[in-house]
């Protein structure tokens, strides 16, 4: 452990996310004008609720390695690299890597904040020099649903001579609020509240969908198992 931490020391890990990361907050600040303009606030508006040099910031780069996939083997049904979901911050910004498809788009849907299927997936191919935009829950909230968030998801490859079954690299850069902000839409569709509280909502509800999925999960084998014995 000690050694791989030294490790990234030595070859400026940190410096390097961290650089990586201001750059990404400053495409992302120029999408914060057109949105806070769209909705009639100050130009500065979204971008002080979301300044990444404050302690209070929640902003978050993650970074994603799908392992490659056997072709050999048969994808269970319903499985996925990532299943479908919303981000439940303000934008995310994707970087995908050219070659490495499997991302799926569902747009055009009239609800979120819960975990749908979509209808008509769409598929985003990643092409050099492109970064894709999702909006989130707290965007589509913060515009008193204006702006829907984007159901997506990763598939996992399943198709020979159609699908990647290699590796895949992303990096998703997710533009959430500082704790003390506070977010209500021009219209007050919905009840102020801080960044923190969104946040700590937003987990809530995916912990609780993670865990009736994995109970439910359980319930199926144990069923299965009952049934062979
Ligand atoms: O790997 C990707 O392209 C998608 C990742 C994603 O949707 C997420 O981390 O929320
Ligand atoms: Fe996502």
């Amino acid at each position: 452990m000690a050694d791989s931490r030294s490790n990234f020391k030595n070859h400026g890990f940190k410096e390097e996310s961290l650089a990586f990361m201001r750059k990404a907050q400053d495409v992302s600040e120029k999408l914060m004008v057109c949105f806070a303009r769209g909705l009639g606030f100050d130009d500065d508006y979204f971008i002080k609720a979301h300044d990444i040099s404050r302690p209070e910031s929640q902003t978050v780069l993650r970074l994603l390695h799908y392992f490659a996939v056997d072709e050999s083997l048969p994808v269970p049904e319903g499985y996925y690299r990532a299943g479908a979901h919303v981000d439940w911050d303000f934008i995310t910004l994707l970087f995908q890597c050219a070659g490495q498809s499997g991302l799926e788009i569902c747009p055009g849907r009239e609800v979120s904040t819960s975990f749908g299927i979509g209808d008509t997936w769409t598929k985003v191919e990643p092409q050099p020099g492109e970064i894709v935009c999702n909006i989130g829950d707290l965007l589509m909230s913060w515009s008193d649903d204006r702006f829907k968030s984007t159901f997506h998801r990763v598939k996992t490859p399943s198709v020979l001579g159609e699908d990647y079954f290699g590796p895949r690299y992303s990096m998703a850069f997710f533009n959430q609020p500082c704790t003390d902000a506070r977010i209500q839409g021009p219209l007050k569709k919905y009840p102020a509240v801080t960044g923190k509280e969104f946040t700590q909502a937003a987990m809530n509800r995916n912990f609780a969908a993670l865990k009736a999925k994995k109970e439910a999960l359980q319930g199926l084998k144990d069923g299965a198992t009952v049934a062979t014995d």
